[in-house]
């Protein structure tokens, strides 16, 4: 998701090699710079940023584990604004929630996909169609919660989106559901007749929170009609929709800073899955390569249950993780939506996210070959791949159709992997980065070879 600002942030650590280097700080910092502004992060927050980062390098003294503890703070600091995090139910349900934004931000696809990402939390969700400004927008909301699987309330005789709104309220509260999501009007700018409608909408159901959905391909636009609902109507939070096609990816990571309400996700796909919990902290540990251990625990729980996903967290940190599990890992992130987001929250394996980001399960190479050498192995190889000698590598190479040197390589990439994974998250994980670093190339891990 942020391969590209991760790429940066690397060379700009790689600049420190050695304890005490004054010059190479500049340098690191003046790269830290060039690189915040390339991906488009706010000239203001950057400038902030690189400043306290070099300040707060000093002070602990400069080295390489410093930097990387500063980047990791400041970061944390900027993402990090006063306000909920992730979704927040309220004390009595339905916790309501306005969904706003101009026509096309996404927000009725957005809308769809939170009522998913509730779904698979075991959450009893309606969905209220009260955009009758676009004709199709209802129709799109019946069919988005027809796949979801979740409850619609609309009134094709109704013209007044507040009544709407109100009578679906009543069913939601009525019926006990968990989650009530309005889906409101959008316009193509922001005008006094949307501000008005939207402010009745929010008098008339008092809703728990307001999410201003905005269209990241809009750049600095995003953060500046943030800012404008933010003023006319109040926002709680900022979902940014079409991260996927954004490659500079800096919005994301200045938006809350600039408008002062949460960014609380992120949508980085058209499928229903493709939506992400922007949790500052884990999203700091992705930013800097480190992947996202709780985080994927916890979207694997939603698919698997939860005592399947600690079983494997703790496998991880005890380095126990084996061909099993990457086969069932494997089965379920097919479940999991954008291949590209899930490489980013294994440890060690973010480097991969360029290459394998537009990997399709079932019919990519790479994963076939892994699967083939795999089906090759015994029961007791794939529980214990340190069981692999020369010779059992020989029947494997013979038995999967691959060259000793393929089966070696994904050996080997495997038992990296699990090795970096078990270091990183670990406590002492942050000093791992320094030598994850140092083993990875510029390109990052080796390719599996063709
Ligand atoms: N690639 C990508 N496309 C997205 C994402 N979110 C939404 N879209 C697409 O953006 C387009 C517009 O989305 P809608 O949900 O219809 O937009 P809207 O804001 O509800 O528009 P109005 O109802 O007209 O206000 C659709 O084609 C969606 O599939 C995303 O995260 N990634």
């Amino acid at each position: 998701m942020f391969d590209s600002i991760t790429g940066s942030l690397k060379n700009a650590i790689n600049k420190i090699r050695h304890k005490d280097d004054a010059a190479a700080l500049k340098k690191a910092t003046t790269e830290l710079k060039k690189s915040l502004l390339k991906a488009d992060i706010h000239h203001k927050t950057t400038k902030e940023l690189v400043t306290e980062v070099e300040l707060e390098t000093k002070k602990n003294g400069i080295g390489q584990d410093s930097f990387v503890n500063a980047l990791k703070n400041q970061f944390t600091k900027v993402l990090t604004t006063e306000g909920n995090q992730g979704f927040v139910f309220s004390n009595t349900p339905p916790t309501t929630i306005l969904m706003t934004g101009l026509q096309g931000s996404g927000k009725t696809t957005t809308t769809g996909k939170l009522a998913n990402y509730l779904k698979t939390r075991k959450k009893k969700v309606l969905v209220a169609a009260c955009d009758l400004q676009r004709l199709a927008a209802v129709e799109q909301l019946k069919q988005i919660a027809a796949q979801v699987e979740v409850d619609i309330y609309f009134d094709d005789n109704e013209n007044d989106p507040v009544k709407i709104a109100k009578a679906a309220q009543e069913k939601a509260q009525k019926e006990l559901y968990d989650v009530l999501l309005i889906d409101t009007a959008g316009r193509l700018a922001i005008d006094e007749e949307l501000m008005l409608q939207l402010s009745n909408i929010k008098d008339s159901i008092n809703p728990d929170e307001i999410f201003y959905v905005a269209d990241s391909l809009t750049g600095h636009d995003a953060t500046k009609t943030a800012q404008t609902f933010k003023e006319k109507i109040g926002i709680d939070g900022v979902i940014l929709s079409k991260y996927d096609g954004d490659t500079k990816g800096g919005v994301a990571l200045s938006i809350a800073h600039q408008v002062g309400v949460p960014l609380r996700f992120i949508g980085i796909g058209e499928k229903m899955p493709d939506l992400e919990v922007f949790i500052p902290d884990r999203i700091v540990s992705r930013l800097l390569g480190l992947g996202d251990i709780e985080g994927l625990a916890e979207k694997t729980s939603a698919i698997i249950d939860e005592k399947k996903a600690k079983e494997v967290t703790k496998k991880i940190k005890k380095g126990e993780f084996n061909f099993n599990d990457f086969l069932e890992q494997l089965a379920m992130m097919s479940k999991l939506g954008s291949m590209k987001s899930i490489i980013g929250m294994i440890p060690g394996l973010s480097q991969m996210a360029g290459p394998l980001k537009d990997m399709d399960f079932e019919n990519s190479d790479e994963i076939k070959r892994i699967k083939a050498m795999i089906s090759s192995m015994t029961k007791k190889e794939r529980e214990q791949p340190s069981l692999i000698n020369p010779s059992r590598k020989r029947r494997i190479a013979n038995g999967s159709g691959l060259s000793e040197v393929q089966v070696n390589k994904i050996l080997k990439q495997f038992k990296n992997a699990s090795k970096m994974a078990k270091k990183l998250s670990s406590k002492g994980g942050m000093k791992g980065l320094q030598n994850m670093l140092s083993q990875m190339g510029p390109g990052g891990m080796p390719k599996i070879p063709r």
